[in-house]
């Protein structure tokens, strides 16, 4: 097992809990990438400072490696190239910070070509502003295997260039392909429903319950690096629901941009389903859903959000109550539900239902031949049939979305 020592950030100015969040989230994240965690440093922040790692505290770390030989030192704030290069040089350890430690988890939980193709464009997103600096510091003192880069040359960047632009072609045909898909599944009639949330909110759990699919779910953050779609019935209409990628405070724009794709399949549902950890304490959950709502905002128009308090089997309902009461704007349409158990998914279904784009009910009749037949047949298709009478005329009682209502009602007049 690898292991590693954690240097925390602590903020006196911040209020305590929000402080706890990010303590624990950087172990979480060590251990979801397979580290042991050996021991854990605090980095304090100086008034009016940005946070500073003083001579004493380096000579601090670099006593610890000697002790305890870890494979690697984890900081959570950015470092910089130089302070990674400084660092190292007197802890003779190496350095990554919170995003580099991301993108380790991703590396390995990538299994599919196109998740692999992600996890690489943001590799190289991350690397690319780093590796200029990384070079004229190696030219100057020649260290092999430092990040990984021992032995570049000037063309280095150019090369990274040059795959990122290559990767992004790859992607998008791929992603062309689901587009296409997609629409193919919106003209259908089907609604697009997505799961979205923090990582570890139970996305991937609920998806099982409701669509009875083996998607896997395990206690760990990001389980899920690409979506998955299965079609669900809610009250008698068929949509499809789909499986993401979960959020993560701070994450970085070249990291979004990575996974656009990915998140692409929440920003066009006509439905998003936004999961919480109800089990989490109430500053958590506020914490958590701000960072989904600042992912989301720019791309989600016109979509409606149902906010999902997963997990209620771990609570008493008095805490429930009060977390579902305390959160306002930030939980628009809540609904209490245990993936776990299945409690709630009535609840659930009922109030995806009521914000599924409307369908409209209306009864026709034309006279029966062979093309009369087959309208009947996309109709049954594409809407939901009430009630149908087969005789010198076919009257159907049926329920759509408008614009199959309206050409039902066209190709009926055309046959009258
Ligand atoms: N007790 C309880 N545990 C749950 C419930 N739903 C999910 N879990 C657990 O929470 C953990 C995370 O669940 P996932 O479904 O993998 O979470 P996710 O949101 O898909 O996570 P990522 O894919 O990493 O973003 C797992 O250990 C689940 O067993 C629930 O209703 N009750
Ligand atoms: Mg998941």
């Amino acid at each position: 097992m690898k292991s590693a020592i954690l240097v925390k950030r602590n903020d006196p100015r911040s209020e305590d809990e929000k402080n706890m969040l990010q303590l624990n989230e950087l172990r979480e994240l060590a251990e979801a990438a397979g580290y042991e965690v050996m021991c854990e440093l605090t980095q304090t922040r100086h008034p009016d400072r940005k946070f500073h790692l003083g001579r004493g505290k380096v000579d601090e770390l670099a006593q610890m490696v000697v002790h305890l030989k870890p494979d690697k030192i984890i900081f959570h704030n950015p470092l910089s190239t130089m302070q990674i290069y400084n660092i190292s040089e007197i802890c003779r350890c190496e350095i990554i910070d919170k995003f580099q430690l991301i993108l380790e988890i991703f590396a390995t939980r990538a299994t599919t070509h196109r998740s692999k193709l992600q996890v690489e464009l943001a590799r190289l997103q991350y690397e690319l502003p780093r590796a200029r600096a990384v070079i004229s510091i190696l030219k100057k003192d020649e260290r092999p295997g430092f990040m990984g880069l021992g032995g570049y040359e000037d063309s280095y960047a150019q090369d990274i260039k040059n795959r990122m632009t290559r990767i992004r072609s790859e992607l998008e045909t791929i992603q062309k392909d689901n587009e296409a898909l997609r629409i193919h599944r919106h003209s259908k009639g089907f609604s697009l429903v997505a799961l979205a949330g923090y990582t570890n909110a139970g996305k991937s759990t609920l998806f099982n319950a409701l669509v009875d699919e083996n998607v896997e779910s395990k206690d760990m953050l990001f389980t899920t690096l690409l979506p998955t779609t299965r079609s669900l019935n809610v009250e008698g209409r068929d949509v499809l629901l789909t499986d993401t990628v979960g959020f993560i405070e701070d994450l970085p724009h070249w990291m979004v941009d990575a996974f656009r794709s990915t998140l692409d399949e929440i920003f066009l549902a006509d439905v998003v389903l936004l999961v919480v950890d109800s089990s989490e304490d109430l500053e958590n959950i506020r914490k958590k859903l701000l960072v989904c709502h600042e992912t989301m905002w720019d791309q989600l128009q016109d979509v409606a959000i149902v906010t999902v308090f997963n997990k209620i089997d771990l609570i008493e309902e008095d805490e429930l109550t009060e977390r579902m009461s305390s959160l306002g704007y930030l939980a628009p349409n809540p609904v209490a539900v245990s993936a776990k158990s299945g409690f709630g998914f009535d609840e659930l279904k009922a109030q995806i239902h009521d914000l599924l784009p409307k369908w409209e009910r209306i009864s026709l009749s034309f006279p029966m031949s062979e093309k009369a037949m087959s309208i009947v047949a996309w109709i049954f298709d594409e809407g939901l049939v009430h009630n149908i009478k087969y005789g010198k005329d076919i009257s159907i009682d049926f329920e759509a979305r408008d614009k199959i209502i309206n050409k039902a009602i066209s190709l009926a007049a055309e046959l009258s």
